[in-house]
Protein backbone atom coordinates (compact mmCIF):
# COMPACT_ATOMS: atom_id res chain seq x y z
CA UNK A 1 0.00 0.00 0.00
CA UNK A 2 2.74 3.14 -1.17
CA UNK A 3 -0.60 5.44 -1.13
CA UNK A 4 -0.75 5.12 2.81
CA UNK A 5 3.06 4.90 3.02
CA UNK A 6 4.21 8.17 1.06
CA UNK A 7 1.14 10.16 2.93
CA UNK A 8 2.72 8.77 6.17
CA UNK A 9 6.22 9.90 5.67
CA UNK A 10 4.99 13.05 4.12
CA UNK A 11 3.31 13.36 7.76
CA UNK A 12 6.30 12.53 9.03
CA UNK A 13 4.45 9.96 11.27
CA UNK A 14 5.50 6.86 12.84
CA UNK A 15 4.05 3.75 12.30
CA UNK A 16 3.11 3.63 15.67
CA UNK A 17 1.48 6.87 15.83
CA UNK A 18 -0.10 5.70 12.86
CA UNK A 19 -1.64 2.59 14.40
CA UNK A 20 -2.80 4.92 17.18
CA UNK A 21 -4.62 7.30 15.02
CA UNK A 22 -6.60 3.98 13.23
CA UNK A 23 -7.15 1.87 16.77
CA UNK A 24 -5.43 -1.17 15.35
CA UNK A 25 -1.99 -2.93 16.31
CA UNK A 26 1.31 -1.44 14.74
CA UNK A 27 2.47 -5.04 13.76
CA UNK A 28 -1.18 -4.86 11.08
CA UNK A 29 0.00 -1.35 9.60
CA UNK A 30 3.39 -2.85 9.30
CA UNK A 31 2.21 -5.81 7.27
CA UNK A 32 -0.20 -3.66 5.30
CA UNK A 33 2.35 -1.28 4.38
CA UNK A 34 4.50 -3.82 3.55
CA UNK A 35 1.74 -5.88 1.18
CA UNK A 36 2.07 -8.89 3.67
CA UNK A 37 -1.58 -8.43 4.71
CA UNK A 38 -4.65 -6.83 3.15
CA UNK A 39 -7.12 -4.21 5.57
CA UNK A 40 -10.77 -4.96 5.48
CA UNK A 41 -12.92 -2.09 4.51
CA UNK A 42 -13.45 -0.13 7.64
CA UNK A 43 -9.72 -0.16 8.19
CA UNK A 44 -8.90 1.09 4.86
CA UNK A 45 -11.75 3.82 5.40
CA UNK A 46 -10.58 4.98 8.93
CA UNK A 47 -6.55 4.92 7.48
CA UNK A 48 -7.92 7.53 4.53
CA UNK A 49 -9.89 9.57 7.23
CA UNK A 50 -6.45 9.62 9.51
CA UNK A 51 -4.18 10.59 6.74
CA UNK A 52 -6.33 12.85 4.86
CA UNK A 53 -6.27 10.31 1.69
CA UNK A 54 -9.19 9.63 -1.15
CA UNK A 55 -10.70 7.01 -0.14
CA UNK A 56 -11.89 5.64 -3.47
CA UNK A 57 -7.88 5.95 -4.72
CA UNK A 58 -7.10 3.74 -2.02
CA UNK A 59 -9.85 1.59 -2.49
CA UNK A 60 -8.79 0.86 -6.01
CA UNK A 61 -4.83 0.47 -4.86
CA UNK A 62 -6.13 -1.99 -2.38
CA UNK A 63 -8.77 -3.98 -4.90
CA UNK A 64 -5.70 -3.93 -7.85
CA UNK A 65 -3.40 -5.31 -5.02
CA UNK A 66 -5.77 -8.38 -4.33
CA UNK A 67 -6.37 -8.51 -8.75
CA UNK A 68 -2.34 -9.03 -8.49
CA UNK A 69 -2.17 -11.40 -5.83
CA UNK A 70 -4.93 -13.56 -7.53
CA UNK A 71 -3.09 -13.50 -10.70
CA UNK A 72 0.58 -13.16 -10.22
CA UNK A 73 0.97 -17.34 -9.96
CA UNK A 74 -0.44 -17.45 -13.67
CA UNK A 75 1.34 -14.97 -15.56
CA UNK A 76 0.26 -16.67 -18.83
CA UNK A 77 -3.22 -16.15 -19.08
CA UNK A 78 -3.42 -13.11 -16.62
CA UNK A 79 -4.19 -10.60 -19.45
CA UNK A 80 -7.11 -12.84 -20.89
CA UNK A 81 -8.72 -13.23 -17.52
CA UNK A 82 -8.55 -9.58 -16.90
CA UNK A 83 -10.62 -9.16 -20.25
CA UNK A 84 -12.90 -11.93 -20.04
CA UNK A 85 -13.88 -10.03 -16.54
CA UNK A 86 -13.82 -6.74 -18.17
CA UNK A 87 -16.39 -8.24 -20.55
CA UNK A 88 -18.47 -9.81 -18.22
CA UNK A 89 -18.81 -6.39 -15.87
CA UNK A 90 -19.70 -4.39 -19.25
CA UNK A 91 -22.05 -6.81 -20.01
CA UNK A 92 -23.64 -7.23 -16.65
CA UNK A 93 -24.24 -3.33 -15.42
CA UNK A 94 -25.05 -2.73 -19.56
CA UNK A 95 -28.01 -4.86 -18.84
CA UNK A 96 -29.11 -3.78 -15.62
CA UNK A 97 -29.35 -0.66 -16.83
CA UNK A 98 -30.84 -1.84 -19.76
CA UNK A 99 -33.29 -3.58 -17.76
CA UNK A 100 -34.84 -0.34 -16.21
CA UNK A 101 -36.06 0.31 -19.67
CA UNK A 102 -38.67 -1.87 -20.87
CA UNK A 103 -40.83 -1.16 -23.01
CA UNK A 104 -44.83 -2.00 -23.53
CA UNK A 105 -46.38 -3.47 -26.36
CA UNK A 106 -48.38 -0.11 -27.69
CA UNK A 107 -44.88 1.72 -27.02
CA UNK A 108 -43.17 -1.22 -29.36
CA UNK A 109 -45.15 -1.12 -31.89
CA UNK A 110 -45.46 2.98 -32.17
CA UNK A 111 -41.89 2.40 -32.52
CA UNK A 112 -42.08 0.44 -35.35
CA UNK A 113 -43.95 3.16 -37.43
CA UNK A 114 -41.78 5.83 -36.66
CA UNK A 115 -39.09 3.65 -38.60
CA UNK A 116 -41.30 3.28 -41.37
CA UNK A 117 -41.44 7.27 -41.72
CA UNK A 118 -38.30 7.82 -40.93
CA UNK A 119 -37.37 5.73 -43.52
CA UNK A 120 -39.61 7.48 -46.12
CA UNK A 121 -38.65 10.68 -44.43
CA UNK A 122 -34.65 10.19 -45.46
CA UNK A 123 -35.75 9.21 -48.77
CA UNK A 124 -37.01 12.60 -49.40
CA UNK A 125 -33.46 14.46 -48.45
CA UNK A 126 -32.12 16.04 -50.23
CA UNK A 127 -34.46 18.77 -49.95
CA UNK A 128 -34.82 22.37 -52.02
CA UNK A 129 -32.67 24.80 -49.91
CA UNK A 130 -35.81 27.22 -50.00
CA UNK A 131 -37.91 24.60 -49.11
CA UNK A 132 -35.85 23.82 -46.18
CA UNK A 133 -35.75 27.68 -45.00
CA UNK A 134 -39.33 27.67 -45.30
CA UNK A 135 -40.33 24.18 -43.07
CA UNK A 136 -37.73 25.26 -40.77
CA UNK A 137 -39.23 28.79 -40.17
CA UNK A 138 -42.20 27.13 -39.61
CA UNK A 139 -41.70 24.29 -37.62
CA UNK A 140 -39.25 26.67 -35.66
CA UNK A 141 -42.08 29.11 -34.64
CA UNK A 142 -44.86 26.27 -33.89
CA UNK A 143 -42.18 24.77 -31.43
CA UNK A 144 -41.02 28.13 -30.34
CA UNK A 145 -44.57 29.11 -29.26
CA UNK A 146 -45.81 25.67 -28.24
CA UNK A 147 -42.76 25.21 -25.13
CA UNK A 148 -43.02 28.78 -24.08
CA UNK A 149 -46.40 28.63 -23.87
CA UNK A 150 -46.50 25.36 -21.87
CA UNK A 151 -44.07 27.68 -19.33
CA UNK A 152 -46.92 30.57 -19.50
CA UNK A 153 -45.14 32.57 -22.02
CA UNK A 154 -48.94 34.44 -23.20
CA UNK A 155 -47.53 35.68 -26.77
CA UNK A 156 -50.10 34.19 -29.72
CA UNK A 157 -48.74 32.00 -32.38
CA UNK A 158 -48.85 34.76 -34.86
CA UNK A 159 -46.76 37.25 -32.43
CA UNK A 160 -44.32 34.67 -31.78
CA UNK A 161 -43.68 35.03 -35.57
CA UNK A 162 -43.46 38.48 -35.77
CA UNK A 163 -41.18 38.64 -32.80
CA UNK A 164 -38.55 35.37 -34.10
CA UNK A 165 -38.60 35.97 -37.51
CA UNK A 166 -39.80 39.65 -38.09
CA UNK A 167 -38.07 41.33 -35.01
CA UNK A 168 -41.38 42.76 -34.41
CA UNK A 169 -42.15 43.68 -30.64
CA UNK A 170 -45.26 43.33 -29.22
CA UNK A 171 -47.23 46.37 -27.24
CA UNK A 172 -48.10 45.85 -23.89
CA UNK A 173 -46.18 42.60 -23.62
CA UNK A 174 -42.52 42.29 -21.60
CA UNK A 175 -39.04 42.57 -22.23
CA UNK A 176 -39.29 38.68 -20.89
CA UNK A 177 -41.70 37.37 -22.92
CA UNK A 178 -39.82 38.76 -25.85
CA UNK A 179 -36.69 37.49 -24.53
CA UNK A 180 -37.93 33.92 -23.97
CA UNK A 181 -39.12 33.74 -27.58
CA UNK A 182 -35.97 35.09 -29.44
CA UNK A 183 -33.58 32.69 -26.96
CA UNK A 184 -35.54 29.96 -27.61
CA UNK A 185 -35.31 29.89 -31.45
CA UNK A 186 -31.36 31.08 -30.83
CA UNK A 187 -31.23 27.82 -28.73
CA UNK A 188 -33.19 25.63 -31.53
CA UNK A 189 -30.26 27.59 -33.99
CA UNK A 190 -27.54 25.79 -31.54
CA UNK A 191 -28.98 22.40 -31.25
CA UNK A 192 -29.00 22.27 -35.47
CA UNK A 193 -25.25 23.36 -34.94
CA UNK A 194 -24.44 20.92 -32.64
CA UNK A 195 -26.20 18.43 -35.15
CA UNK A 196 -23.99 19.50 -37.78
CA UNK A 197 -20.73 19.55 -35.96
CA UNK A 198 -21.45 16.37 -35.01
CA UNK A 199 -21.02 16.91 -31.02
CA UNK A 200 -21.03 14.45 -28.52
CA UNK A 201 -23.56 15.70 -26.11
CA UNK A 202 -22.68 16.32 -22.69
CA UNK A 203 -22.44 18.80 -19.42
CA UNK A 204 -20.86 21.73 -21.44
CA UNK A 205 -23.47 21.25 -24.81
CA UNK A 206 -26.29 21.32 -21.95
CA UNK A 207 -25.19 24.38 -20.07
CA UNK A 208 -24.88 25.92 -23.73
CA UNK A 209 -28.20 25.49 -24.17
CA UNK A 210 -29.64 26.40 -20.83
CA UNK A 211 -27.64 30.06 -20.76
CA UNK A 212 -29.37 30.48 -24.27
CA UNK A 213 -32.83 29.70 -23.05
CA UNK A 214 -32.69 32.07 -20.02
CA UNK A 215 -30.32 34.47 -21.85
CA UNK A 216 -30.61 38.61 -20.66
CA UNK A 217 -33.22 36.97 -18.59
CA UNK A 218 -31.30 35.69 -14.94
CA UNK A 219 -27.36 36.27 -15.71
CA UNK A 220 -26.63 35.14 -12.71
CA UNK A 221 -28.20 31.60 -13.02
CA UNK A 222 -27.54 31.10 -16.86
CA UNK A 223 -25.80 27.35 -17.46
CA UNK A 224 -25.16 26.80 -13.82
CA UNK A 225 -26.65 23.80 -11.46
CA UNK A 226 -28.84 25.03 -8.69
CA UNK A 227 -27.73 25.48 -5.58
CA UNK A 228 -31.14 25.80 -3.83
CA UNK A 229 -34.03 23.70 -3.16
CA UNK A 230 -36.94 24.31 -5.82
CA UNK A 231 -40.51 22.89 -6.18
CA UNK A 232 -42.49 22.10 -8.98
CA UNK A 233 -45.86 24.12 -9.07
CA UNK A 234 -48.28 21.38 -9.29
CA UNK A 235 -46.44 18.76 -8.54
CA UNK A 236 -46.23 15.53 -6.46
CA UNK A 237 -42.77 15.29 -7.71
CA UNK A 238 -39.89 16.77 -4.89
CA UNK A 239 -37.01 17.70 -7.37
CA UNK A 240 -33.95 16.30 -5.22
CA UNK A 241 -32.06 18.91 -3.07
CA UNK A 242 -29.32 20.28 -4.18
CA UNK A 243 -26.48 19.05 -2.72
CA UNK A 244 -27.54 16.09 -4.75
CA UNK A 245 -27.22 17.59 -8.64
CA UNK A 246 -23.82 17.23 -8.77
CA UNK A 247 -24.03 13.36 -8.43
CA UNK A 248 -27.13 13.01 -10.12
CA UNK A 249 -25.86 15.04 -13.35
CA UNK A 250 -22.88 12.83 -13.29
CA UNK A 251 -25.06 9.56 -13.60
CA UNK A 252 -27.47 11.58 -15.97
CA UNK A 253 -24.58 11.60 -18.65
CA UNK A 254 -23.17 8.13 -17.21
CA UNK A 255 -26.80 7.04 -18.68
CA UNK A 256 -26.28 8.33 -22.09
CA UNK A 257 -22.72 7.18 -22.34
CA UNK A 258 -24.35 3.84 -22.16
CA UNK A 259 -27.27 3.63 -23.76
CA UNK A 260 -26.97 5.70 -26.67
CA UNK A 261 -26.22 2.91 -29.40
CA UNK A 262 -28.60 0.51 -27.05
CA UNK A 263 -31.78 2.46 -27.29
CA UNK A 264 -33.86 3.36 -29.83
CA UNK A 265 -33.62 6.83 -30.46
CA UNK A 266 -37.34 8.09 -29.68
CA UNK A 267 -37.10 6.12 -26.46
CA UNK A 268 -33.14 7.81 -25.56
CA UNK A 269 -34.61 11.02 -26.29
CA UNK A 270 -37.67 10.53 -24.17
CA UNK A 271 -35.10 9.22 -21.04
CA UNK A 272 -32.94 12.50 -21.59
CA UNK A 273 -36.10 14.30 -21.61
CA UNK A 274 -37.88 12.68 -18.66
CA UNK A 275 -34.24 12.35 -16.22
CA UNK A 276 -33.27 15.95 -16.91
CA UNK A 277 -36.79 17.68 -15.42
CA UNK A 278 -37.03 15.37 -13.15
CA UNK A 279 -33.30 16.07 -11.70
CA UNK A 280 -34.33 19.67 -12.37
CA UNK A 281 -30.68 20.85 -12.02
CA UNK A 282 -31.49 24.64 -12.94
CA UNK A 283 -33.54 27.30 -11.02
CA UNK A 284 -35.27 27.83 -14.22
CA UNK A 285 -36.18 27.19 -17.52
CA UNK A 286 -36.01 23.06 -16.97
CA UNK A 287 -38.50 22.01 -19.34
CA UNK A 288 -37.59 24.40 -22.09
CA UNK A 289 -34.38 22.98 -21.78
CA UNK A 290 -35.23 19.38 -21.31
CA UNK A 291 -37.70 19.61 -24.24
CA UNK A 292 -34.19 20.82 -26.34
CA UNK A 293 -32.54 18.14 -25.67
CA UNK A 294 -34.75 16.04 -26.32
CA UNK A 295 -35.05 16.98 -29.89
CA UNK A 296 -30.82 17.43 -30.51
CA UNK A 297 -30.95 13.65 -29.92
CA UNK A 298 -33.93 12.81 -32.39
CA UNK A 299 -32.27 15.24 -34.55
CA UNK A 300 -28.94 13.62 -34.54
CA UNK A 301 -30.29 10.49 -35.12
CA UNK A 302 -32.62 12.16 -38.04
CA UNK A 303 -35.79 12.49 -36.40
CA UNK A 304 -37.64 15.84 -36.91
CA UNK A 305 -38.69 18.29 -33.79
CA UNK A 306 -41.06 17.00 -31.69
CA UNK A 307 -43.11 20.02 -30.54
CA UNK A 308 -45.41 19.24 -27.44
CA UNK A 309 -48.31 21.04 -26.99
CA UNK A 310 -49.06 23.93 -24.53
CA UNK A 311 -53.06 23.90 -24.18
CA UNK A 312 -54.37 23.20 -21.18
CA UNK A 313 -55.42 19.85 -21.92
CA UNK A 314 -52.38 18.48 -24.10
CA UNK A 315 -50.35 20.13 -20.94
CA UNK A 316 -52.11 18.61 -18.26
CA UNK A 317 -51.45 14.99 -19.96
CA UNK A 318 -47.98 16.00 -20.50
CA UNK A 319 -47.56 16.75 -16.61
CA UNK A 320 -49.37 13.60 -15.84
CA UNK A 321 -47.18 11.82 -18.06
CA UNK A 322 -44.14 12.90 -16.33
CA UNK A 323 -45.43 12.63 -12.46
CA UNK A 324 -46.60 8.85 -13.61
CA UNK A 325 -42.74 8.19 -13.95
CA UNK A 326 -41.59 10.02 -11.03
CA UNK A 327 -43.98 8.82 -8.49
CA UNK A 328 -44.96 5.46 -9.76
CA UNK A 329 -42.08 4.54 -11.91
CA UNK A 330 -44.58 4.31 -15.06
CA UNK A 331 -42.34 5.29 -18.08
CA UNK A 332 -45.03 3.44 -20.46
CA UNK A 333 -47.11 6.39 -21.14
CA UNK A 334 -44.32 8.80 -21.48
CA UNK A 335 -42.94 7.13 -23.47
CA UNK A 336 -46.09 6.48 -26.07
CA UNK A 337 -46.88 10.23 -25.81
CA UNK A 338 -43.02 10.85 -27.12
CA UNK A 339 -43.21 8.31 -29.91
CA UNK A 340 -46.86 9.37 -30.86
CA UNK A 341 -45.47 13.00 -31.01
CA UNK A 342 -41.97 11.47 -33.19
CA UNK A 343 -44.70 10.41 -35.56
CA UNK A 344 -47.05 13.12 -36.11
CA UNK A 345 -44.05 15.39 -36.67
CA UNK A 346 -42.28 12.93 -39.23
CA UNK A 347 -46.11 12.68 -41.28
CA UNK A 348 -45.76 16.32 -41.16
CA UNK A 349 -42.70 17.36 -42.50
CA UNK A 350 -42.97 14.36 -45.24
CA UNK A 351 -46.12 15.88 -46.37
CA UNK A 352 -44.55 18.99 -46.64
CA UNK A 353 -41.55 17.96 -48.18
CA UNK A 354 -44.07 16.98 -51.13
N1 LIG B 1 -44.49 16.21 -12.34
C1 LIG B 1 -44.38 17.30 -13.08
N2 LIG B 1 -45.43 18.10 -13.29
C2 LIG B 1 -45.31 19.20 -14.03
N3 LIG B 1 -44.18 19.58 -14.66
C3 LIG B 1 -43.12 18.82 -14.50
C4 LIG B 1 -43.17 17.67 -13.69
N4 LIG B 1 -41.95 17.14 -13.67
C5 LIG B 1 -41.20 17.91 -14.42
N5 LIG B 1 -41.89 18.91 -14.96
C6 LIG B 1 -41.31 19.87 -15.90
O1 LIG B 1 -41.07 21.05 -15.23
C7 LIG B 1 -41.32 22.13 -16.11
C8 LIG B 1 -41.76 23.29 -15.28
O2 LIG B 1 -40.78 23.50 -14.39
P1 LIG B 1 -40.62 24.92 -13.71
O3 LIG B 1 -41.95 25.38 -13.24
O4 LIG B 1 -39.50 24.84 -12.75
O5 LIG B 1 -40.27 25.83 -14.92
P2 LIG B 1 -38.96 25.87 -15.75
O6 LIG B 1 -37.86 25.17 -15.08
O7 LIG B 1 -38.78 27.29 -16.06
O8 LIG B 1 -39.35 25.07 -17.02
P3 LIG B 1 -40.00 25.78 -18.26
O9 LIG B 1 -38.91 25.95 -19.23
O10 LIG B 1 -41.08 24.85 -18.73
O11 LIG B 1 -40.49 27.07 -17.72
C9 LIG B 1 -42.37 21.65 -17.06
O12 LIG B 1 -42.21 22.22 -18.33
C10 LIG B 1 -42.12 20.17 -17.13
O13 LIG B 1 -41.30 19.85 -18.23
Amino acid sequence: MNLINTKRQALKLKICDLAQLVGVDSSLISRIISGKRQPTLTQLKKISEVLSLDYYLLLKEFLSNQVFELLSPYPGIAEEVIAVAEERITYLTGKDKFKVIKLSQPVTKLLNEAEQHHKKWQSKKPLDGVQVQKMQEFFHTAYTYESNRIEGNTLTLSETHLVINDGITIGGKSMREHLELINHKEAIDLILDFVKNKIHFNAFYLKQIHQLVLKGIDRKNTGVYRSVPVRISGSAHLPPEPYMIDKLMEDYFLFYEMQRKVLHPIILAAEMHERLVSIHPFIDGNGRTSRLVMNLILLQNGYTLVNLKGDPEKKASYFKALEAVQVNHENKHFHQLIAEHAIASLQEHIHLAG
